[in-house]
């Protein structure tokens, strides 16, 4: 048995961030509000967020995180509680959404989730990656009380970050696999409506695909990778797991990240990891690849600055990230001449 909660409320839409008060105090009532954002363009959009919540007489503060670590988050616990804020507001991509997110659940505050990239699906999902509470991999956080995810300040957010979130979504497929592959040989539990519910979301990038690889990627491709993004969480909240959004192709990124240090985007290692991952399930890989390609996002390991000798130990360790979570990567993983000949076998190279 697990809880679902689900997020009140939902604002997407285009120009929604200068109403941010409106639908914060429709959902919470607050005086005083604590933002967490980035440093760069991010940060711009945080403070039109504290222009609206000081206009409407909330009190605000903006703390700026450089990274989703839990030395950023015990700082920002540690503002919530001297200030006294009502309401936890994250403002930014994965890290900062991910730190405000961890930091609400901490503190026993409510959270508000306000992307300003589709670049991950951590969006409105109860799940937060915080580098070191759980190595890697996410923990469980807040469920956001309110989305508001403007599609006009997404849409300006860098190609690379869209992109990105194409990538996260295709990781779906194998996710779903994977999971289907473990309920048959470990009877491990299989939601089926979550499962459908997160390979709809990947369906959709292919289904738009030719948008995202348009020179100018049209609003309407953004609105639809914004839906599919928030609709990939919710498939997390009712699974009470990252299970149908996370499988061996997340693994493989974890392990990118264990080896090469966070070298690129999460989505981009996502998609690279995708298509070694339908490679291993047999499925048409080459298509997801070229699909990827097309759109601009990384398919060679040089494109997310990673040596052909990390990538190598990267695979042969992602089996050992997660080893709860069973997938087709197996007990044993890759050996190291597999690696090397899977790496030529899908040209990552
Ligand atoms: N909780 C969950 O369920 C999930 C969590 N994640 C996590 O999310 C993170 C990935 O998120 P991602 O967004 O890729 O990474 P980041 O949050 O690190 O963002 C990448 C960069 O993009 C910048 N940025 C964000 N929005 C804009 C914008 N509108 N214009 C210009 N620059 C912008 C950020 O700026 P700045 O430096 O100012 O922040 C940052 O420099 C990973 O840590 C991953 O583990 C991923 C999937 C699911
Ligand atoms: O990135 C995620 C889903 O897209 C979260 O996955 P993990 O639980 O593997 O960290
Ligand atoms: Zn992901």
């Amino acid at each position: 048995m697990h809880e679902i909660t689900l997020p009140k409320r939902f604002v997407v839409g285009g120009n929604v961030l200068e109403k941010v008060s409106e639908y914060v105090l429709s959902v919470v009532q607050c005086s005083k509000a604590l933002i967490v954002t980035g440093s760069s363009e991010t940060a711009r959009y945080a403070s039109i967020v504290y222009d609206g919540l000081r206009d409407t007489h909330v009190d605000s503060w903006i703390v700026s995180v450089k990274s989703s670590t839990i030395g950023e988050v015990n700082r920002v616990v540690e503002v919530v509680n001297e200030v006294e804020a009502d309401v936890v507001i994250g403002v930014g991509g994965g890290k900062a959404i991910d730190v405000a997110k961890y930091s609400s659940y901490i503190a026993a505050k409510p959270f508000v989730s306000i992307p300003t990239a589709p670049s991950h699906d951590g969006i409105a999902s109860p799940f937060a990656s915080i580098k070191d509470v759980n190595r890697v991999t996410s923990v469980k956080a807040s469920t956001p009380v309110l989305v508001v995810a403007d599609v006009n300040v997404m849409a300006k957010a860098p190609r690379r970050n869209i992109v990105a979130g194409c990538g996260d979504l295709i990781g779906k497929f194998s996710a779903v696999l994977d999971w289907r592959l473990a309920h048959k040989l470990r009877g491990e539990y299989y939601g089926d409506y979550a499962a459908s519910l997160s390979l709809l979301s990947a369906k959709h990038i292919v289904k738009y695909s030719k948008m995202f690889s348009a020179r100018q990627i049209p609003l309407e491709a953004v609105r639809v990778l914004v839906e599919a993004l928030i609709s990939s969480g919710i498939a997390m909240a009712i699974a009470g797991s990252t299970r149908p959004a996370s499988g061996s192709e997340h693994l493989i990124a974890h392990a990118i990240d264990v080896v090469a240090n966070f070298p690129a985007l999460h989505g981009e290692e996502v998609g690279i990891g995708s298509i070694i991952a339908l490679y291993l399930h047999g499925k048409n890989w080459r298509r997801i690849k070229k699909m990827l390609s097309d759109m601009g996002a990384p398919t060679k390991i040089s494109q997310i600055n990673v040596s052909r000798e990390q990538m190598v130990k990267a695979l042969t360790i992602a089996h050992t990230i997660r080893p709860e979570r069973y997938t087709i990567l197996g007990e044993k993983g890759f050996s190291e001449e597999a690696a090397e000949k899977i790496i030529d076998a899908l040209e990552l190279v």
